[in-house]
């Protein structure tokens, strides 16, 4: 009898975004992975260079020309020489879930040996609940081997819809450039099997590099900001987005999870040229982060648009005076979303807040 593979999961219900500079030959090592899924590539940089795609993959190709094409002048809001530019592959996906991925991580292996296929963790991670409310020191509940401990709440265990699954990297950590002068042979080989939701209230670094969200529920809100031409800060495209993300995850009632899947991060980027790009942001962040611990999001932001929205006026009214780049940086964030909405009229997304959600 013919064994028939099951269909991957989501398989017509998830875009897998890549932004590049280079062939994509690192897709061969995940073809048994990503061959079933439709891709969606985001050319950076000189857009007569021809990026070459390894045969087999279903695919789309954006460079800046295609960018700029499709939405004019919003398109000033789209990062160039960044791999920021990355969410206009969100924009114009018509998916429910994304998978975001670098072409410099390739597949890992897990202790035993075997390939991880991050792919299928990532959706495992978004179909299965978070546990923003109430921290479970077994980790995941929802992991088979695992469960609720003593003590927590039953009337908390239904846990509440995951927006978005962080994984981790082996071999080249995401450290900043600082960290990366001073340890520059240092790899990561520890491998933690464990995925833990993020508690309400509190912000983490969000890395772009291995990815995954559900788009119908926060895709607004993964704008990865003004980065690099032109701009006077790289490297914080998805940090700026996981701070927005998380604020009105934790509004909305939705889980954000972080750990598995690894992927193998073969690539250090040089450390002087990121320091670079990041220095202004290191020093930046010290009043970033307690302006995004400060936001309060009014009850009636029900749909990521509004809460988006209000969150810009805020990053105007508090950081404008920080740095006149603030200032373009919220005027961005607008533009964005009346892009996303010209490119995904079926409307906000409204969330049902839970009791205890929302502040
Ligand atoms: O101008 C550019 C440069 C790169 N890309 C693409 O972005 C991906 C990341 O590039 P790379 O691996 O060279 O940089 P890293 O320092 O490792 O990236 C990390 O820090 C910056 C970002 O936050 C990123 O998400 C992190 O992984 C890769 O696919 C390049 O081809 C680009 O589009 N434009
Ligand atoms: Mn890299």
């Amino acid at each position: 009898m013919a064994t028939v593979s099951p269909t991957p999961l989501l398989k017509d219900e998830l875009d897998i975004v890549i932004p590049t500079i280079r062939n994509l030959d690192f897709l061969e090592m995940w073809r048994p992975f990503f061959q079933p899924y439709h891709l969606i590539i985001v050319q950076d940089g000189d857009p007569t260079k021809t990026i070459k795609v390894p045969e087999g993959f279903d695919y789309e190709l954006y460079n800046r020309n295609d960018i700029n094409r499709i939405l004019g002048p919003k398109a000033s809001c789209i990062s160039f020489k960044d791999s920021a530019c990355r969410c206009f592959g969100y924009m114009v996906s018509k998916k429910k879930y994304i998978y975001t991925i670098d072409d410099d991580c390739f597949v890992a292996k897990d202790p035993s040996g075997k390939d991880i296929n991050a792919l299928e963790q990532h959706i495992q991670n978004l179909l299965s609940p978070s546990t923003p409310f109430f921290f479970n020191t077994l980790y995941d509940p929802y992991r088979s081997g695992a469960d609720f401990v003593r003590g927590y709440p039953f009337s908390l265990r239904e846990g509440v819809p995951t927006a978005v699954s962080h994984g981790l990297w082996l071999n080249i950590p995401d450290y900043d450039a600082p960290t990366q002068l001073v340890k520059p042979l240092e790899r990561n080989t520890r491998y933690v099997d464990a995925i833990m939701t993020i508690p309400k209230g509190t912000l983490f670094p969000m890395c772009g590099m291995n990815l995954a969200f559900n788009r119908e529920l926060v895709g607004p809100a993964m704008y990865f900001g003004l980065m690099g031409d032109g701009q006077p800060i790289g490297r914080y495209d998805d940090m700026w987005a996981g701070w927005c993300t998380k604020v009105i995850c934790d509004h909305l009632g939705w889980g954000v999870k972080t750990g598995l899947p690894y992927i193998w991060h073969s690539k250090a980027s040089n450390p002087f040229v990121n320091l670079k790009k990041e220095y202004k942001g290191i020093y930046w962040q010290e009043e970033l982060i307690p302006f995004f611990q400060s936001v309060a999001l009014p009850k009636d932001c029900t749909t990521v648009q509004k809460c988006y929205i209000e969150i810009s006026k805020q990053v105007k009214a508090k950081l404008g005076k920080v740095d006149d780049y603030f200032n373009k940086l919220a005027d961005a964030m607008v533009t964005w979303i009346e892009a996303w909405d010209e490119l995904n009229p079926s409307g906000d997304i409204s969330a049902k807040i839970p009791n205890g959600a929302s502040k």
